[in-house]
């Protein structure tokens, strides 16, 4: 049987074995092929054709391949379908191999495993969001996530305890997260929640003992205590991490950073299901529309947005920190003319994180050179442009932005002023910068330009106009003329000097003794150039790579300093206000609002009603009023002012002044879990325990309508109850929508709770929302009417008026017996209410109109269709 294998497949097969879990590009010449079962899945998930490829052991081998040129294209929709992709490139020339016998096949290896956690491409990634890698390392009861953005090098790690590791996941959004595989099981559902693809490896990869000396070469230092003091769970975590990459990029490594430690606690705890409902990063469809971060993104580098990102899903919990960087935007808020200098300066820097990032991984091409040459001259406009005594976080930017010594000049000097993508085909390397590769390519050149003078030359002695000197990669350069005058050149005495090389179905070819002498020195001179570009390619990598750590610190100022004037201009032009951040457990709101609900009414020209919220005293704040009023608006606004604040921008208020939150718990709206075979009343109440478990008494908490799920009575005891558990136990500040109004008769009773409505006008029957929030409770829900606004068939409101007065008035006078009640009230079959006819018509009086262009028509037309409609109106039933 084996005979049947073919040595290509044998080699195929075997670097598959080393590569299960992942689709093989197997590079054969412009494509990269797919055999077997992996063809079968790459085929359908990219929609491209599966055909055959020869028979193994009898049967055919399904294959599909993708063009090299277009490869990145289909790899990102493997990569986001879930697929992982170990490229095999062909190792050496094919005449290479050809040399070894005729059979024998071109070497090849996996030069790298494309994972979802492991991309570098720009046109895989998304400039403006980090891409990050994780791993979660459990030793007992303690343990350590640590997380990676290879794109950008930037390393951290903390501890964090199993059941932390939801939350963690739900502040980083890793995309891929690497576990023991021996917790696999524990972790996973976890990781897959928050939508990290999960890869296993061996307990061996979190060695902390062996992980300890692993990472020590990785950053060229003999112990870790210069980073920090790490327990064993961390180090073990960054051990995989390392492991991993290595394993990926087959032992490149990218340029890591030296690891942050973050500490559990210096940022506000958020979790998964509260940065959902508050779409901080996220809007409700999944993308950045809609999202906080969208409504605040001014900043116009990509580095700027991706620290915007971290920031915003890390507020910090110190007040230090918090007003430092409070200090940074307030400078900017405040001189107009620096701020928009510095933005316009900095529109021309390029991603550095990522150039950096793939010159380190050898993937870099000219025109990341050229990206570090045009962010090295944005840093230094920028450092100039920056005045002294400005606020410390501006001022220590400033220091950063500082170019390494002569690597300015060296870029500019080699490099051309708009480099091409890839270093393959040289052209990058300036004029004037090496004087070798100058005469290289004068050598090239001349050569070409001596063949337009041969041309005419031969064309003369020939005597033959049309004959020309083509080039091509069998022949090089030929002769080339029709077949009409090539019996001449065949002849002598013509063919003494026209050597016959080849003849096609149009045209004969020739070469002459000049002609390849000429070529020889063009080709020469062509190589010779190429290998010039190349190894002043290299040194200017080098050179770049080894100013990694200053350049990687600049890179950091600039982010800061866009972060800092995006979020300044933010402020200014929506008449934000910096908030005082402050020890105690003060709240205080004037005129607060949303800035995503803000922005969206404006569009629509709508103002927005601006609402105070203040928490110091009576801490809890219970909120009743009618739908649609604005209820789960204003709960949200407070939370995400406190986000806002603490994360160290202005924020949409007249004035405000927050006592340090730590944690921020929000349950506002229901959705089902149908994926988890939860029903909208369980998650509730699982998100519901969560919170009752976990605030402190520096938490913020906003509920909106818990218990509405469930039967009325029952809903409402889980609401009173919550609420004393909260104003008891949990001591937080809160803010809780209701529409149990009962439930605002424990204001008088509990001593931290205070009552809070939304303002309605009841005008002619219609309700008008004022979105105003003031002290008090509101007496109904005009639920029936908003109903009818949202075009509920006016039988059925009308039914609902019915039937809500009846109840209202049983409520009053029979202690609410809803069974006697309900039997009580006339039935909907004994009383139908009248069929609705009118509103028929005038939908289809409506619908006509709706087709009519008035401009097209003619009068005369015009009132044709005018009886028309009046007719369809007037019809009998
Ligand atoms: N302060 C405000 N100023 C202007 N318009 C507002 C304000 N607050 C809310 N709105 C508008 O009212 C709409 C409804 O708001 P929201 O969803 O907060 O109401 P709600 O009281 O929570 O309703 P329900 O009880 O039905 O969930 C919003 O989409 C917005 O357009």
């Amino acid at each position: 049987m084996s005979e049947t294998v073919t040595p290509m497949m044998a080699q195929y097969l075997d670097i598959k074995s080393g590569h299960p879990d992942a689709l093989l590009f197997y590079r054969m010449g412009d494509f990269y092929e797919m055999f077997f079962d992996d063809a079968v899945a790459a085929a359908e998930a990219l929609d491209i054709a599966l055909t055959k490829r020869g028979k193994h052991l009898g049967q055919d081998i399904p294959m599909c391949g993708v063009p090299v040129h277009a490869a990145e294209g289909y790899l990102l929709g493997l990569i986001r379908k879930g697929f992982r992709v170990a490229i095999a490139e062909q190792m050496e020339d094919p005449a290479e191999a050809k040399k070894r016998g005729s059979k024998s096949v071109v070497a090849r290896d996996v030069v790298r495993l494309v994972t979802p956690g492991t991309l570098t491409e720009e046109s895989l990634l998304d400039a403006r969001r980090h891409n990050f890698l994780a791993a979660f390392c459990a030793v007992r009861e303690e343990g350590a996530l640590a997380w990676v953005d290879i794109s950008t090098g930037a390393l951290a790690v903390m501890a964090c305890a199993p059941a932390r590791l939801g939350p963690e996941l739900a502040r980083l959004s890793p995309r891929e997260l690497l576990l023991a595989e021996e917790t696999e099981r524990d972790f996973a559902g976890v990781a897959e929640d928050q939508g990290a693809a999960v890869t296993p490896l061996p307990r061996g990869a979190f060695d902390s003992t062996g992980g300890a000396a692993r990472l020590c070469k990785v950053f060229g230092i003999g112990s870790l205590d210069g980073f920090g003091t790490f327990g064993r769970a961390e180090i073990g975590a960054m051990a995989a991490l390392v492991e991993y990459l290595e394993l990926t990029q087959r032992g490149r490594l990218p340029l890591l950073r030296p690891p942050v430690q973050e500490r559990p606690g210096g940022t506000m705890q958020i979790d998964g299901a509260t940065r959902r409902s508050l779409e901080l990063v996220q809007g409700s469809e999944g993308g950045r529309a809609g999202s906080l971060l969208a409504a605040i993104d001014r900043s116009v580098t990509a580095a700027g947005a991706r620290l915007l990102e971290r920031r915003l899903s890390s507020p910090s919990c110190d007040a230090g920190v918090v007003t430092g960087r409070q200090d940074g935007v307030t400078a900017l808020v405040e001189d107009a003319a620096l701020r928009r200098d510095l933005r316009d300066i900095l529109r021309g820097a390029a991603d550095l994180d990522r150039a950096l990032s793939r010159l380190a991984l050898e993937r870099g091409g000219p025109r990341d050179l050229g990206a570090v040459r045009a962010t090295l001259e944005v840093a230094g406009r920028v450092a100039a442009r920056l005045p002294e005594g400005l606020p410390a976080i501006l001022a220590e930017a400033k220091r950063d932005l500082a170019a390494p010594e002569g690597l300015s000049e060296l870029l500019d000097s080699a490099l051309v002023a708009e480099p091409p993508l890839l270093a393959r085909d040289g052209g990058f390397v300036a004029a004037g910068f090496d004087p070798d590769l100058d005469e290289a390519r004068r050598l090239r050149d001349e050569g070409r330009s001596v063949i337009a003078g041969m041309q005419a030359e031969y064309a003369g002695i020939a005597g033959v106009q049309s004959l020309k000197i083509r080039h091509n990669n069998v022949l090089g350069y030929f002769i080339e003329t029709t077949a009409t005058h090539a019996g001449r050149m065949m002849a002598p005495p013509l063919s003494e000097t026209f050597i016959h090389r080849q003849t096609t179905a149009n045209a004969v070819r020739f070469t002459t003794v000049d002609l390849s002498e000429l070529e020889t020195r063009i080709l020469n001179a062509g190589a010779r150039a190429l290998e010039l570009e190349r190894s002043v390619f290299d040194r200017l990598r080098a050179a770049v790579l080894e100013a990694a750590g200053p350049l990687g610190r600049l890179a950091r100022a600039l982010a800061e300093i866009d972060l800092a004037a995006g979020l300044a201009d933010l402020a200014v032009e929506g008449d934000w206000c910096r908030p005082g951040i402050e020890g105690g457990r003060a709240f205080e709101i004037e005129g607060g609002r949303h800035p995503v609900v803000e922005a969206a009414l404006r569009r629509s020209g709508e103002p927005f009603v601006a609402n105070d919220c203040r928490l110091g005293e009576t801490p809890i704040r219970l909120l009743t009023g009618p739908n649609m009023a604005g209820k789960s608006t204003f709960l949200r606004q407070n939370a995400l002012i406190a986000i806002l604040a603490q994360m160290g921008a202005w924020v949409p208020a007249r004035t405000a002044r927050i006592g340090l939150v730590s944690q921020v718990f929000s349950r506002v709206g229901a959705s089902d879990d149908l994926a988890r075979g939860r029903s909208t009343f369980m998650v509730e109440m699982v998100e519901t325990a969560a919170i009752l478990n976990q605030a402190d008494d520096r938490a913020l908490v906003i509920l909106d309508e818990i218990g509405r799920g469930t039967a009325t009575y029952d809903g409402l005891s889980i609401a009173w109850a919550t609420l004393e558990h909260l104003n008891a136990v949990n001591r937080c500040r809160a803010i809780f929508a209701t529409h149990y109004h009962e439930l605002a008769r424990l204001a008088d009773r509990l001593d931290g709770v205070a009552n809070a409505t939304v303002t309605v006008k009841e005008w002619d029957g219609e309700v008008v929302f004022l979105h105003e929030v003031r002290d008090g409770t509101a007496d109904r829900s005009y639920g029936v009417q908003v109903a009818r606004l949202a075009g509920l068939p006016p039988s059925v409101v009308e039914r609902a008026r019915v039937v809500l007065d009846a109840l209202e008035k049983g409520e009053r006078e029979g202690g609410g017996k809803r069974e006697t009640l309900i039997d009580d009230l006339p039935l909907f079959a004994a009383a139908p209410p009248p069929p609705p006819a009118a509103p028929v018509r005038a939908s289809e009086v409506e619908a006509r109109l709706r087709e009519l262009e008035p401009d097209a028509m003619s009068p005369r037309e015009a009132l044709e269709r005018l009886y028309e409609l009046k007719g369809l109106l007037g019809r009998p039933d």
